[in-house]
């Protein structure tokens, strides 16, 4: 059911159906909203899927330079070493040098389109399908507050950010049907984001026989996979060209943040030229998880287990 489905989305390019929703209204009014690129809290539009209880669905509460921030964090920052990306095994980025700094000075199209993944925080090994306390990167401060600003927002409290995997689309990239089930934790929320070009997103149950559902994902959307939905399948099966508005409209310019460099290059055009024209063609995920439970100190190792 998944994998046809999937098919069809990814063939064709229907309109996705989401009506089935309810609407969720936020009692909690957070004041640091502004800090991380945020419209106020009670501006927020918050859904919950009816057939998939536990999604929930924020519409874009990022503004357009907020959006512009995570989308330079994801390009420049996050992608450098020693975060773990894809390109690791493909020696492509020269010892010294960093991805999106290569791509720039030599204007490499090429290499662009090759980073498809980077890891923050625990790393998770593709083929083990583990985490590990030995595999373990510096997670950054900013998406963890964040992260935790966002679950609290709607809730759930708490909230550890302790990995993420941020995944970059291309025009045709896919990611296929899979539950995200390796976090120790299952029970705290999974948090993605979503910058750049729309994605269908396929949301299904607890195996790949239930019927999912299609939902399209734009940028600055928020979702969060949670309770019920948490365990269940889903996958990207298209990207759809969108218009840069929601990352170009400029209807406000109070964001600041720690990070000055990177609020200079969203608010002056040509520095962030080449951050839009990669947008323009491409989709940012940065899917964020809490690996451990509350008070667990730090994974074991496999060798811990075993004794
Ligand atoms: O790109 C997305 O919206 C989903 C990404 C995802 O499911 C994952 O990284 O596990
Ligand atoms: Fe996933």
């Amino acid at each position: 059911m998944f994998k046809d489905c999937f098919k069809y989305y990814k063939s064709k390019n229907p309109p996705p159906d989401l009506e089935k929703v309810r609407r969720i209204n936020l009692e909690k009014t957070g004041n640091s909203a502004s800090n991380f690129g945020l419209n106020p809290v009670k501006t927020w539009e918050v859904y919950e899927l009816v057939d998939h209880p536990g999604l929930i669905f924020i519409k874009n509460p990022f503004t357009s330079i907020g959006q512009r921030y995570w989308v330079v964090r994801c390009l420049q920052d996050y992608s450098k070493r020693p975060n773990k990306t894809n390109l690791d095994a493909l020696n492509l980025v020269p010892e010294g040098k960093e991805w999106w700094e290569v791509c720039q000075n030599n204007n490499n199209k090429i290499l662009m389109n090759k980073l498809r993944w980077v890891t923050l925080g625990y790393h998770h090994d593709w083929e083990s399908k583990v985490y590990a306390e030995e595999n373990k990167g510096e997670f950054p401060k900013d998406l963890a507050e964040l992260s935790r600003f966002i679950a609290e927002s709607l809730n759930f409290l708490h909230f550890n950010a302790e990995a993420a995997i941020v995944n970059y689309y291309h025009m045709d990239s896919t990611l296929s049907g899979h539950t995200d089930h390796s976090e120790h934790n299952l029970k705290a929320p999974l948090i993605s984001l979503s910058f750049g070009q729309t994605a269908i997103f396929l949301l299904g149950g607890k195996t790949k026989d239930d019927e999912p559902s299609a939902m399209f994902l734009r940028s600055g959307d928020i979702v969060v996979m949670s309770e019920e939905s948490r365990l269940c399948y889903h996958g990207v099966p298209k990207i759809l060209q969108m218009d840069s508005r929601f990352w170009n409209c400029f209807e406000e310019n109070d964001f600041t943040n720690d990070c000055k460099n990177v609020v200079n290059i969203c608010k002056e055009e040509t520095l962030w030229k080449p951050f839009g024209d990669y947008l323009n063609n491409s989709r940012i995920n940065i899917n964020v998880r809490q690996v451990l439970q509350r008070g667990q100190k730090r994974l074991c190792s496999e060798s811990d287990e075993k004794t």
